[in-house]
């Protein structure tokens, strides 16, 4: 039997729209209450066992048929308060107004020793923020969020967690290439878990409106249930609060950096007010390093969400983020410090993962254009970002050029572009060995410190498109395996090689595997 205990604050201490139902509508209030709209027959595709153990589900627990039918958004349990939270957001840089959750439903806040966690249905059917869409996800983009939310949890990296992956037995037609041919795919729902599903355009809606109250009222809840560590009182806290999402923010773009993740879609609506992962939509990650790649087709003209990019969106982001909090403040001064926290905390964090990723005790005048250097080798050769940080990892103590080539031999793309790196790699590596003789660390903690920070696995475009394939054929086992792989991100697992191999060629251009459109 399911049994949760829930404390539903966000329906309880925050103001809700007086209409049920999912009849579209401005909503002037926090949240909407709407019920999931039941589905044909939902089944469990995949679960997180580490998630469903935070929650105190065994494994019968989540087999059960009573777990398809509440996570299906078919059954409520007793305490469940299903609720649609309202928000706008900018996107591509402009204001976009109301969006709310149109397709995703919060049944409750579950609260237990190992912390708070709100239960949401993502693909959950109509709510009043739908506008003209269907409230439905297919089962291809569920998938990918699925797996890459706990990918990112496994590889120490904030985000909104996945406790399943349900499909509905339903239908679900989507134009995949936005090219007038729109068709039927498997529908599906991903039980998303987070202590807080705010986001920038929480706080944004309401300041667009000029309703201060709510604000006020969201900043002051925001801060009581998700930074209850902070202190003081009025606007005084409110800056320490916007500088604690401003240095989170930063932390989370250097962890985003270190292992290759793209957003793809870093909307304000997509930006978590606790700096967590939050909307795994076109996302992708690098695997020949390329600052200026980006998997979403809706952005390939512009490249605004670009993976060098990020950090600067995030900034932006943020702005837009301290003009929405402006009304509160008398003075903009804590704001802009608040800006300035980025920043700082930007420049650590980056100088943080530039020590760990080239196995430096710490971080030291030259070293960051020592990896620029190498950045700019890596773009320009077509050089596979996650291999080679490995193959980095394994340089012995003196030049050996001939265990040099065995080690990055399999890091180029392209065996022209490989042969007219070599020489210059050669010179690198010749430059950070040098430097490493001024390092404290010894080869063994060196080792370690960069296997610790250069990931072995990644959730690459091409392995979560093949899972994807095969289970949309109607067989799972796909997915069970590249999550059990993506459990151990960091270390070598012997017999799963082939996972941590280059893309292949065949997957350069390949829908889903290069590219990915926003249809979800
Ligand atoms: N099929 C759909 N039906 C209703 N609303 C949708 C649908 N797809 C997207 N939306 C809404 O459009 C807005 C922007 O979409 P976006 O792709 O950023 O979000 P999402 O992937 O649905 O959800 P989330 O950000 O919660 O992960 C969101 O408010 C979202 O709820
Ligand atoms: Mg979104």
């Amino acid at each position: 039997m399911l049994d949760f205990r829930y404390d539903n604050a966000f329906v309880r201490d925050l103001p809700g729209d007086p209409v049920h139902g999912p009849r579209v509508r401005e909503v002037h209030q926090a949240w909407s209450p709407v019920m999931p709209t039941p589905v044909e027959a939902p089944e469990l595709l995949a679960h997180s066992r580490e998630m469903a153990s935070c929650l105190g589900l065994d494994e019968g627990d989540v087999r059960s048929e009573q777990f398809a039918q509440v996570f299906g958004g078919n059954r409520l349990l007793p305490g469940m308060q299903p609720f649609a939270a309202n928000y706008g957001g900018h996107q591509f840089g402009h204001w976009a107004g109301q969006l709310g959750d149109g397709r995703a439903i919060s049944l409750g806040e579950v609260v237990n020793d190992a912390g708070r966690w709100e239960l949401q249905l993502k693909g959950a059917g109509r709510t009043p923020y739908s506008r003209g869409a269907d409230g439905r996800a297919v089962l291809r983009s569920s998938i990918r969020e699925f797996l890459c939310s706990e990918a990112m949890h496994h590889l120490g990296i904030p985000t909104t967690r996945a406790l399943a992956v349900l499909t509905t037995g339903e239908e679900v037609v989507r134009d995949m290439f936005y090219d007038g041919h729109p068709a039927p795919e498997p529908g599906a729902v991903v039980v998303r878990v987070a202590p807080s599903f705010l986001r920038f355009g929480s706080f944004e809606l309401p300041a667009s409106r000029g309703d201060a109250a709510l604000l006020r009222q969201l900043v002051e809840f925001c801060i009581r249930r998700d930074f209850p560590h902070l202190e003081g009182e009025g606007e005084d806290l409110y800056a320490t609060w916007f500088a604690e999402v401003a240095r989170r923010t930063a932390r989370l773009m250097a962890e985003w950096m270190r292992v290759g993740f793209v957003h793809g879609v870093m909307n304000t609506d997509n930006m978590s007010i606790q700096g967590l992962t939050i909307d795994y939509g076109p996302y992708g990650w690098i695997d020949d390093y390329d600052p200026d790649w980006t998997p979403n087709t809706t952005d390939a003209e512009r490249r605004r969400y670009r993976f060098g990019q990020q950090p600067a969106v995030a900034y932006w982001n943020l702005g837009r983020l301290a003009g929405a909090l402006s009304p509160l403040f008398g003075d903009v001064a804590p704001l802009q410090e608040g800006l300035a926290a980025y920043v700082d905390a930007w420049e650590a964090a980056d100088g943080e993962v530039t020590a760990r990723k080239l196995g430096l005790a710490e971080l030291r005048e030259g070293d960051e254009a020592l990896m620029r250097g190498l950045q700019e080798w890596m773009a320009g050769h077509e050089v596979d970002m996650t291999l080679f940080f490995r193959a980095l990892g394994e340089l012995p103590a003196g030049a050996d050029p001939a265990r040099e080539h065995e080690l990055f031999d399999v890091v180029f793309y392209d065996p022209a572009k490989g042969e007219a790196g070599w020489p210059a790699l050669h010179e690198w590596l010749a430059g950070y060995r040098a430097r490493l003789t001024d390092d404290p660390l010894d080869a063994e903690a060196r080792r370690e410190r960069m296997r610790l920070a250069n990931p072995r696995y990644v959730l690459r475009n091409y392995l979560a498109q093949q899972a994807i394939d095969l289970a949309t054929q109607g067989d799972p086992s796909g997915v069970h395996e590249l999550l059990e792989v993506m459990r151990r991100p960091y270390d070598e697992q012997p017999g799963r090689e082939a996972f941590a191999g280059k893309r292949p060629e065949w997957a350069r251009t390949r829908a889903g595997c290069s590219m990915l459109s926003c249809s979800s």
